[in-house]
């Protein structure tokens, strides 16, 4: 097992440094690598998503590579511009409602990410369960306004009956995130008609073959989105992208870009805003350049402990 400490450019997520651990198996790499705000109740779909890697290994792909957005984190409009214009992706998803930043912040990142795109590209924003219905239903006319209109909007507020209600009353599509990924049961915001998009962590939602389950029982179109993994655990969701039936919306699998480094030389970079859908993980071999720090490495292992014994 391998603990990695990866710094990312700007701060994603409220991380600066995403951290992790590398299990290797039978079937290959695997990754877990849960956020610090999951519980280790929580954790156990991760665990599960990166032993059915390094044990089972996945289904078969009914695709050979994936469209993928690029990510732009709460930056200046000026770096988001570079960083949409260097990604070569057609897609963007930009964070918004962060704490850190302003309506008109946000409209501006959105303007210049307009900008850079270009009219064909296509804009989508995570507001990540920030707002209340009202606020939320304000911010999108005005994001949808200064990003030339947008493709969708992810999880603008926490409940499904928030959801539902700001679906009623905007045109904006509306995409949900952690209605899924942090659900007892995960159907229930398809159910609810709360959502018009349904976005796939295969970490938190204990892999490849349970998220497909997930996707064919809420009958909704699918975006399949990573938890900023290294290309260990990125390739687990291009498994998953390459093995729904349908997918109609770029994939936020780009993420790569937000980490300085990867564990692999082969390394999960969109070129021409693809990715190749690969059968197993690739091999952590830049792992030492990233290991982390003994104290760090002895509480992952502590917390891979734990959660092994929940399951
Ligand atoms: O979907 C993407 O474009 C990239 C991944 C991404 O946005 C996220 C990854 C992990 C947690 C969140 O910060 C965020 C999300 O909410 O989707
Ligand atoms: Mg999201």
């Amino acid at each position: 097992m391998k603990v990695y400490a990866l710094p990312l450019h700007n701060r994603f997520r409220d991380i600066t440094v995403r951290e992790g651990v590398l299990l290797e198996g039978p079937a290959g790499w695997g990754e877990f690598g849960p956020f610090a705000d999951y519980s280790d109740t929580e954790s156990v779909p991760w665990l599960a998503s990166a032993l059915e890697a390094s044990e089972q290994g996945w289904p078969a792909a009914v695709r050979e590579r994936v469209e993928v957005n690029t990510t732009v984190p709460v930056v200046p409009p000026d770096r988001a511009h570079a960083l949409v214009r260097a990604s070569g992706c057609r897609t963007a998803k930009v964070k918004v409602a962060d704490k850190r930043s302003t309506l008109a912040d946000d409209c501006d990142r959105l303007e210049a990410v307009r900008d850079a795109l270009g009219p064909a590209g296509a804009i989508r924003v995570d507001a990540n369960t920030a707002w209340d219905v009202d606020t939320a239903v304000t911010a999108l006319a005005a994001l949808d306004k200064a990003a030339g209109g947008l493709e969708y909007a992810e999880q603008p507020c926490r409940t499904i009956d928030e959801l539902a209600a700001v679906r009623r009353r905007v045109s904006v599509r509306i995409a949900a995130d952690e209605s899924i990924r942090r659900a007892e049961d995960p159907l229930k915001v398809a159910v609810a008609g709360a959502a018009d998009i349904a976005v796939l962590k295969v970490a938190p939602l204990g892999g490849v073959r349970r998220a497909l389950e997930v996707a064919e029982a809420c009958g909704l179109p699918c975006v399949v989105s990573s938890a900023v993994e290294t290309s260990v655990g990125l390739a687990a969701g291009l498994a998953l992208a390459g093995a729904l039936p349908q997918l109609d919306f770029a994939c936020g699998l780009g993420t790569m870009s937000l980490l300085n480094g990867d564990v692999s030389t082969t390394s999960l970079s969109p070129v021409d805003g693809y990715l190749p859908v690969l059968p197993q993980a690739p091999a952590p071999d830049r792992f030492e350049e990233f290991a982390a720090a003994p104290d760090v490495a002895e509480s992952w292992l502590a917390r891979l402990d734990r959660v092994r014994a929940l399951r």
